[in-house]
């Protein structure tokens, strides 16, 4: 999307053809930093520190960080140590495994000789895959938007909230739960959306504001605890998320507090929508609740809180006391029974494994 007058996506192959470029989002969006990596070990620090972040976008650079590996080691060895280096890194999100899978597969079917060079070939492809994908996305939210705004007097604002960042900065370009938004505020729809600020590491106020301001998009930065409020006073006309993993019947993982919103959103008749690349299903799974591991994440995320001072630096400060232990649990899942809709590139299916079948009928079986 573009920033300013130049349009970026959040990653690209760096001029010399093997280290890739991304936007460390850690500093946004009080200063907009562009670092280069050209290790495995430095695409795994990425990922875990969050320099980058977002099911699909995780997926995307792991699989540059596969294609580094085949420069320095191509071996069958080689890669199944990267591939063990680079999943570790973060567990929650599937399309971390889904990328790593396929290139690894794809790789091992090479000589070695051919791997460098079908491994950028895939990377890139995939890359540009998540953005065809996010487009569909947008397209197939774009009518459910256009619906509640057809039920609503000319002119009258169709309210949105959302939870995290599944924006363009959680994928390569467009976004999932943004993309809609997108299309919609683009064709003139009066679109508002409450963006929960998304303690602790607060993606939604620095990353989804950020990208917001971007874009011109009517926004409100709420707390987090104010969603239930809204919905219960008919401010909020639908609510659309983000995914890291979705299971084969529906249930959704995503950041923590999304269980809450839904039901929230349930017990307000509020339209509860997900949007998801079909790389974020994990067909394998099936109860969510019980078999998708929920990343734990270090306690000082929530202790201590990144920020701009009065002078202008970039600082953390703490907002608990030294000898306060703080759980970080990174992600829950929402039921199947509370999503209204799986907004996918292939269109919108109900949250269960026959409506995910009848979008997806290769799964059948
Ligand atoms: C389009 S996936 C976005 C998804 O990823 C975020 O998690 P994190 O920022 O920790 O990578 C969050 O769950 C978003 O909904």
């Amino acid at each position: 999307m573009n920033v300013g007058d130049r349009h970026y996506r959040t990653i690209w192959l760096n001029e010399d053809g093997r280290s890739v470029d991304i936007i460390d989002q850690r500093w946004l969006p009080h200063d907009f930093r562009i670092e280069t990596v050209g290790t495995v070990d430095g695409i795994a620090t990425a990922i875990r520190d969050m320099w980058v972040r977002g099911a699909p976008l995780i997926g995307v650079t792991a699989a540059y960080g596969m294609a580094l590996q085949t420069l320095d080691d191509p071996s069958d060895e080689a890669l199944d140590a990267a591939w063990e280096k680079l999943h570790e890194t973060r567990p929650t999100a599937i399309n971390l495994r889904w990328a790593l899978d396929e290139m690894r597969n794809l790789l091992r079917s090479l000589p070695n000789g051919e791997r460098a060079k079908a491994a950028y070939k895939r990377a890139a492809e995939i890359a540009d895959e998540d953005i065809e994908l996010n487009r569909g996305i947008g397209r197939n939210g774009l009518e459910i938007i256009r619906a509640i705004a057809a039920k609503k007097k000319p002119g009258e604002t169709v309210n949105i909230l959302t939870h995290c960042n599944a924006g363009w900065l959680a994928t390569v370009d467009y976004g999932t739960a943004t993309a809609p938004i997108y299309l919609a505020a683009a064709e003139g729809i009066p679109v508002h959306v409450y963006v929960d600020e998304t303690r602790p590491r607060n993606q939604g106020a620095q990353l989804t504001a950020w990208e917001m301001v971007g874009h011109g998009v009517p926004h409100t930065l709420i707390v987090d605890n104010a969603g239930g409020h809204l919905m219960q006073r008919g401010a909020v006309d639908m609510v659309i998320v983000g995914t890291d993993r979705t299971t084969a019947d529906g249930d959704v993982c995503n950041k923590i507090g999304t269980y809450l919103k839904a039901l929230a959103a349930r017990d307000n008749d509020v339209p509860f929508y997900v949007a998801l690349p079909s790389p974020t299903i994990d067909w394998t799974v099936g109860d969510g609740l019980k078999e998708i591991p929920i990343e734990e994440r270090s306690g000082d995320e929530v202790s201590l809180v990144w920020g701009k001072t009065a002078s202008g630096e970039i600082a953390q400060v703490r907002v608990s006391p030294e000898g306060t232990t703080a759980g970080n649990p990174a992600f829950d899942v929402t039921p199947a029974r509370l999503v209204t809709g799986l907004i996918t590139e292939r269109g919108v299916a109900k949250a269960s494994r026959e409506g995910l079948r009848e979008l997806f009928p290769e799964r059948r079986g």
